[in-house]
């Protein structure tokens, strides 16, 4: 069986971010990435510093590591990196976890495209905006939103937000996309502030910019505006 570039497992947790907010998940963090953004809070997935700590598992492996930390305390799992949409044999994980009856999450960038997003159960999908210095491929992007709108998959877009250009692309983003659920979230710009007191007020200064700019905006009425909830609980702490 071929095994899958692991970086992280850890949880029972809240999903901090996006579509299911709150959500008991325990996460999965693959390594590697084909985007390199300037304000990665989880860098280390691909610059290099984590990869003494990938460790390649099989997708039974994968479970049996959730089962030792969640024990019978989970039903979600979600899949995060790096970029895990660049795994084609995620899908023998996705498909033991189904078989367990267990809920799944994907955060991806909307760079590559796989078929077992199909299978997804939470998909967010997370385009760039400029302060990241990616270009979003919307030839791409535009391939990923049909397939997933095709088969009626739950899905959501979320795009980061550090400053006003980000905005403007965060806006085209979404009436580009009607009809996709659309989430705005605070970019955390202090990614190695260990003052936790210092960041949060920090963090909740950005997230009451964010409203109100997006509730002066008449493009942006159907919109939810989120923090990363696990920032404001726990700060740049890894694993939570
Ligand atoms: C680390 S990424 C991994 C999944 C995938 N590569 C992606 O970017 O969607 C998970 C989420 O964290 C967000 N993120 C990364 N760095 C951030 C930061 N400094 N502030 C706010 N959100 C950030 C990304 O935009 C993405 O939505
Ligand atoms: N609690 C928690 N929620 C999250 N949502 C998205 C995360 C990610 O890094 O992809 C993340 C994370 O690392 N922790
Ligand atoms: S796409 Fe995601 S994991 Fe990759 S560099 Fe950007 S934020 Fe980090
Ligand atoms: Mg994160």
């Amino acid at each position: 069986m071929s095994k899958i570039p692991v970086l992280e497992i850890f949880g029972p947790t809240i999903q901090g971010e996006g579509m299911v907010v709150g959500r008991k998940t325990m996460f999965i963090r693959t390594a590697g990435c084909d985007y390199r953004c300037s304000w990665c809070d989880s860098a280390f997935t691909w610059d290099g510093t984590g990869k003494d700590d990938i460790v390649l598992m099989t997708a039974e492996e994968i479970w049996e590591r959730l089962y030792e930390i969640g024990g019978d305390c989970f039903d979600h799992v979600t899949i995060s990196g790096g970029n895990p949409a660049l795994l084609t044999n995620l899908i023998h994980f996705i498909e033991l976890a189904k078989k367990k009856k267990i809920q799944l999450a994907l955060e991806t960038q909307g760079s590559k495209w796989q078929d077992w997003f199909w299978q997804i159960d939470d998909l967010t999908i997370s385009p760039k905006p400029p302060s990241s210095g990616m270009n979003t491929n919307f030839t791409i992007l535009d391939d990923i939103i049909e397939r997933l709108t095709e088969k009626n998959n739950v899905f959501s877009l979320k795009v980061v937000v550090f400053n006003e250009a980000d905005y403007e692309y965060a806006k085209l983003v979404h009436k580009r996309y009607p009809q996709v659920p659309f989430y705005l979230q605070v970019g955390n710009d202090d990614i190695t502030n260990g003052n936790n007191e210092e960041l949060l007020q920090k963090l909740l200064a950005k997230y009451e910019w964010l409203i109100d700019i997006t509730m002066n905006t008449k493009e942006m009425n159907a919109v939810r505006v989120l923090p990363q909830l696990h920032a404001l609980v726990w700060g740049n702490k890894r694993g939570v």
